[in-house]
This record gives C-alpha cells, sequence and structure tokens, in this order.
C-alpha cells in the first residue's frame, strides 16, 4: 500500500503532526499506524476515507490535551468534516486556508484562546461551525457564506458588535450569548459610538454584507477618521473617570466577614448604592447561566437578603432579587492577595461546567476588597443539616435508599469535575457534608455539590488548610496533593452517611478518647468483625440493605487509606456506586 501510488503521504504526515501534538485517552500511536485510507474506509481511530483520501477527522471527547500546530491541515485537501470537540485543547485556533471542501468545524468545549481567524470566512463550502465554550476573544469576522446553517460562538470572551450580515444575523440569542462584551442584533444594541473602530476589522473581507461594493462619499471617509482619533481617547476618559469611581467605592473598608448577622450586607449595599447610576456597573458581573435573567451588582444588593451560614471561607445569603429570582450568595474571604485576572480566569472555568449534579456559578463579582460567587439557589440544605441537624423526637429519618441517592449523585458530580478539570491539582479540594446541598424531588433526594475549585483560589498553604483536603493526610505530611486527596474526602463524606457521625468526634461507647478520623474507628470496628455495629441507627433497621451498606463501607475504607495511589480513581468508584 506504501508503494500504490493511491497512497498519500503528505495526508499522513500530517495526521502524524496531529498524534505527535496531543496526548489523549486513545492509542493515537498505537492506532495510528499504516497509510490512513484504504479504498473509502479506514481503521484509524476517527479518520473517514474517500476514494483515498482522508474527508473526516473527528477526535471528540478524548481529553485532547496540548494545542493544535499551527499549520497542520493544508495537506489534507478533501477535508470536509473536523471535530475536536469536548477535549483539552488551548492556544489558538488553527490555520484552514485552502480547505475548500469542508463543511463542518467544531473545536466547542475546550481551551482555546486568540481570535476567530478571519480566514474562516473564506471557507466557501462551510456549513456548521461551532467553537462555544473555549476562551476565544476580540471580534466575530463578518462570515457571510450562504451554505451557513449553524454557527455558535457563546460562552466566550468575544466582544465589539456582531457584524451586520445577512448569514450572521439567521441566527438566535444562543448562538452568541455568554461572551465578554459582544453586542448588535440579536444581543442588546451596541451602544452610540460602539468600540469597534478601535480594532480595525480583519483585512480580507469577502463579501460585504450587501454584495455590491460602494465607494463611501469623502465626507463619510473623513468623518470615520476623526472619530477613529477621538474614540480611543474618549474611551480612555470614561474608563479612568470609572476606576477612580471604583477607587472611591472601595476604598471604605469593610471589615472581614464578621457574625452571621445581616447588617454587614446592609452596609455594603449603601456602599454601592451610592452608585447606581454608573452606567459601567454591568460589566462587573459575568454571567455564566444562561437560564437565569440577567441582572447587575446594584439588583442584586437592592435584594432582600438572609445568611444561609457562614463556612470557613466566607458567609452564604440567599438574596431575593426584585425579579422574582432567587440566588445564593458568597462573599469570600481569604482571597485578597489573588489578582483580578487569576480570579475571573478561575472563575470563568469553573462557570464553564454544567453538570446536573454541581451547583452552576451564575456570576461573579470582584473587587480588591470584596469577592462575591452567585449560585443558583439550592432549597432543601446541607447534607451535614440532613444528618445531623434536629437529631431528636421530631426527626424524619434519612432513610437508606434516601442516603445511596445522595451518595451516587455525589460520586457523579466528582467524577464529572476529575474529568472536566484534569489540569487542576485537586478538581474539587473542599468535599464535605455542608458542601453537598440536597434538593428533594417528591420522595426522592438529589445532591449538588458546591464550593469546588477553590484550591487555585487559596495559594498559600496556610489559606488552603481550611479547605477539607486540609485533612487528607497527605496534606497534614507536607506531601504533593493529587486528584486522590479529593477521594480521600469522599470516603470521608460516605462514612458519615453511613454511620451518621461527625468526622473528627469522640469515639463511641463512651470511650473518651478522641479517634483520629472517622475512617480509624470505622476500620477499627470492621478489623474487630463487628461490622453493622458502625452503622447509623436510622439504618440499622433496614435489613435487607445491610449488605449494600457494608459493600460501600468497604468502598469508604479504599478510598480512605493513607497512600493516595492505593486509593480507586473516581470514575472507578462511581461504577461501583452504581453497580450497588
Ligand atoms: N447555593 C446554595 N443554595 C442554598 N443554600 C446554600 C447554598 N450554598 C450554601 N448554602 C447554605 O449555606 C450554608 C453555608 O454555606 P457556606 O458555603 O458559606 O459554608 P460551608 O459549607 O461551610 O463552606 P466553606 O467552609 O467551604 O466556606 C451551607 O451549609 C448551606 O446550608
Amino acid at each position: 500500500l506504501y508503494q500504490s501510488k493511491e497512497f498519500f503521504p503528505e495526508e499522513r504526515d500530517a495526521l502524524m503532526q496531529i498524534r505527535d501534538s496531543f496526548t489523549s485517552t486513545l492509542d493515537l500511536h498505537g492506532n495510528w499506524t499504516g497509510p490512513p485510507c484504504h479504498k473509502n474506509s479506514s481503521q484509524w481511530s476517527g479518520i473517514t476515507c474517500s476514494n483515498w483520501h482522508v474527508v473526516g477527522l473527528v477526535l471528540e471527547g478524548i481529553q485532547l490535551t496540548g494545542s493544535l500546530p499551527p499549520v497542520f491541515l493544508q495537506n489534507i485537501t478533501f477535508l470536509a468534516n473536523l471535530s475536536f470537540r469536548n477535549n483539552s485543547i488551548n492556544g489558538p485556533l488553527p490555520n484552514l486556508s485552502n480547505l475548500v471542501h469542508l463543511e463542518s468545524v467544531f473545536f466547542s468545549y475546550n481551551r482555546l484562546t486568540g481570535s476567530i481567524p478571519s480566514e474562516y470566512i473564506e471557507l466557501p463550502n462551510l456549513k456548521q461551525l461551532e467553537l462555544q465554550r473555549n476562551y476565544l476573544e476580540g471580534e466575530i469576522p463578518p462570515f457571510n457564506q450562504p451554505t451557513l446553517t449553524l454557527f455558535n460562538v457563546s460562552y466566550n470572551h468575544l466582544q465589539g458588535s456582531i457584524p451586520d450580515t445577512d448569514v450572521l444575523g439567521r441566527f438566535s440569542k444562543s448562538s452568541y450569548d455568554h461572551n465578554l462584551n459582544l453586542c448588535g442584533i440579536p444581543l442588546e444594541p451596541c451602544p452610540a459610538l460602539p468600540p469597534a473602530p478601535l480594532v480595525p476589522p480583519p483585512s480580507p473581507p469577502v463579501s460585504p454584507p450587501h454584495s455590491k461594493k460602494r465607494k463611501l462619499p469623502i465626507w463619510i471617509t473623513v468623518l470615520i477618521a476623526v472619530l477613529a482619533a477621538i474614540v480611543p481617547l474618549m474611551v480612555m476618559f470614561v474608563f479612568l473617570c470609572f476606576y477612580k469611581k471604583a477607587q472611591e467605592v472601595e476604598t471604605p473598608k469593610e471589615q472581614q466577614a464578621g457574625d452571621d448577622s445581616s447588617p454587614e450586607w446592609t452596609d455594603k449595599k449603601m456602599q454601592h448604592s451610592q452608585s447606581t447610576e454608573d452606567p459601567e456597573r454591568r460589566i462587573e458581573l459575568q454571567f455564566f447561566d444562561k437560564n437565569i435573567p440577567v441582572f447587575d451588582l446594584d439588583d442584586l444588593l437592592r435584594a432582600s437578603a438572609e445568611v444561609l451560614g457562614k463556612g470557613k471561607h466566607g458567609t452564604t445569603y440567599r438574596a431575593n432579587l426584585e425579579s422574582g429570582a432567587v440566588v445564593a450568595v458568597k462573599r469570600v474571604n481569604y482571597m485578597n492577595s489573588l489578582s483580578k485576572k487569576e480570579f475571573i480566569q478561575q472563575m470563568q472555568q469553573l462557570g464553564k461546567m454544567s453538570h446536573k449534579n454541581l451547583v452552576h456559578i451564575i456570576s461573579f463579582y470582584y473587587s480588591k476588597e470584596e469577592k462575591l460567587i452567585v449560585y443558583e439557589n439550592v432549597a432543601d440544605g446541607s447534607l451535614f443539616e440532613l444528618l445531623h441537624e434536629n437529631r431528636g423526637d421530631d426527626r424524619v429519618p434519612l432513610n437508606w435508599a434516601a442516603r445511596l441517592s445522595i451518595i451516587r449523585d455525589i460520586a457523579k458530580g466528582m467524577a464529572f469535575l476529575h474529568q472536566s478539570l484534569p489540569s487542576h491539582k485537586v478538581p474539587h479540594a473542599n468535599l464535605k457534608s455542608s458542601n453537598v446541598l440536597i434538593h428533594r424531588d417528591r420522595q426522592a433526594y438529589h445532591s449538588k455539590l458546591t464550593n469546588y475549585g477553590f484550591l487555585p483560589l487559596l495559594p498559600s498553604r496556610k489559606s488552603s488548610e481550611r479547605l477539607a483536603v486540609g485533612r487528607s493526610p497527605e496534606f497534614c505530611q507536607g506531601k504533593k496533593l493529587t486528584h486522590k486527596a479529593d477521594v480521600y474526602c469522599f470516603g470521608i463524606i460516605l462514612l458519615e452517611v453511613i454511620t451518621g457521625k461527625i468526622p473528627r468526634e469522640t469515639s463511641p461507647a463512651g470511650n473518651e478518647e478522641k479517634v483520629d478520623d472517622l475512617s480509624d474507628w470505622v476500620r477499627m470496628v470492621v478489623n474487630n468483625d463487628w461490622s453493622t455495629d458502625i452503622l447509623d441507627v436510622e439504618i440499622l433497621a433496614s435489613r435487607e440493605g445491610h449488605s449494600e451498606m457494608l459493600k460501600l463501607t468497604e468502598i469508604a475504607l479504599q478510598c480512605t487509606v493513607m497512600e493516595p495511589e492505593k486509593r480507586p480513581r473516581m470514575s472507578e468508584v462511581l461504577g461501583r456506586i452504581e453497580e450497588i
């Protein structure tokens, strides 16, 4: 085949570049061997062929990590479908010049940066372009290919006005939503003097919106030139004014969130409401959740608020907005050394994630002294409250089925976090029962994880000590933290749910000696063959569940072994819990 005249080595070479630029869950080095195409078929994962040529390159959801070579596809001249959806690719989008047969291009759900290359508007057969959920910035080039039927650039950092072309006008708000500062149809109209003239439009435009080229009268050209000179000065002036004002608002420093009462919130309301008319205010809150109507900081501060609780990293309030929406707002402490850029980057990465077992981050606010994270409100309290509060006569016991369902949801949320944040040292890092929130659907109990992804926000050892991973053996021994520190915390939660005991409490049977941790106590009891002794009295009666409870105990003990490398991975734990 290598000798056959139908073999196109330049196509193979291009694919080799991809193979060598990435790591992934697929063994591309083992699989992509020999020629890529044999007539109309391919033995290579993700490759499709037609008439000895590569026509499809689809590598989706395989944790491809690395950046795309800038020029690598040009020799795959018959390429029609290209998809790298749902991976961890970083760096800029590749050059696709000359790929005249390309019909679909999917780079959504990655970590791509830089701008959308202007030559993409010259792909004559482009039907589908998905770039959503990346970190792309700059302006949208004036796409106007009549073939284009699917277009999505939402959840990026794009800005400027959406080009007024016939084709881009076909797509709805959801194609453009959740960008840094995009305006124009179908989003909000652009301000009277849009920032667009600041950035020159990409140089080689294809056909303008309405194909006939018209020469502009000289007076318009002069006016544009004058505006182009004045607008940057005006923008700088507005920015300086706003910056000065923001400094004034931030200077009356508030003491660190002290007691649990709402006056703090009210104080803050007063400080901010002095500048309610500030037109720049809206950019202070960044939104991720498209199901929640957008509100600004002043709406939030005008809302009636109640304290939900105070954790180790701040106080959480429930805010009832005038629009009727209810959100939970966490005022986070101990992050003052963090730069705005670091905070925003982390929040944007976390806010992009969406999973039914994670509490959505709706938006956030950063100033030097005050950091707010706005979460979706979860109705029925935390797992900690459900397990430990109100233990007395009027308590409704939490049955085994409910506990198992809650645990399964936690495991699902954790497995998703570990898969979505592979580069985070410890993706959740703060898994404990007060960070598992409960919502009930008739008789069924479900749970969602909150306060995840805090480790990069607390860079010093001292500040990260307050996180749940601060109790893992490896943290206490000053060793390196890995994903397995989360697995340890998960094991502790399992034990808490099975035993109904609070971790690090006094050992049972009146023995006042403090046990090192719940897992030590359980290990001791199980080793002495008293297995059912560990079960919470509330579930002890349901004998039919005992074998499941003990299976879960076994998993919990494996998750909490001292050596991180001996603990199972979250995906494996989830599989075993699903079997139960
Ligand atoms: N999104 C939310 N929806 C509803 N209630 C919430 C929400 N977030 C927190 N709560 C409630 O507020 C309480 C306090 O939460 P908070 O996050 O401030 O403390 P924590 O759980 O101890 O976390 P940490 O120690 O990491 O700061 C929780 O126990 C829970 O009952």
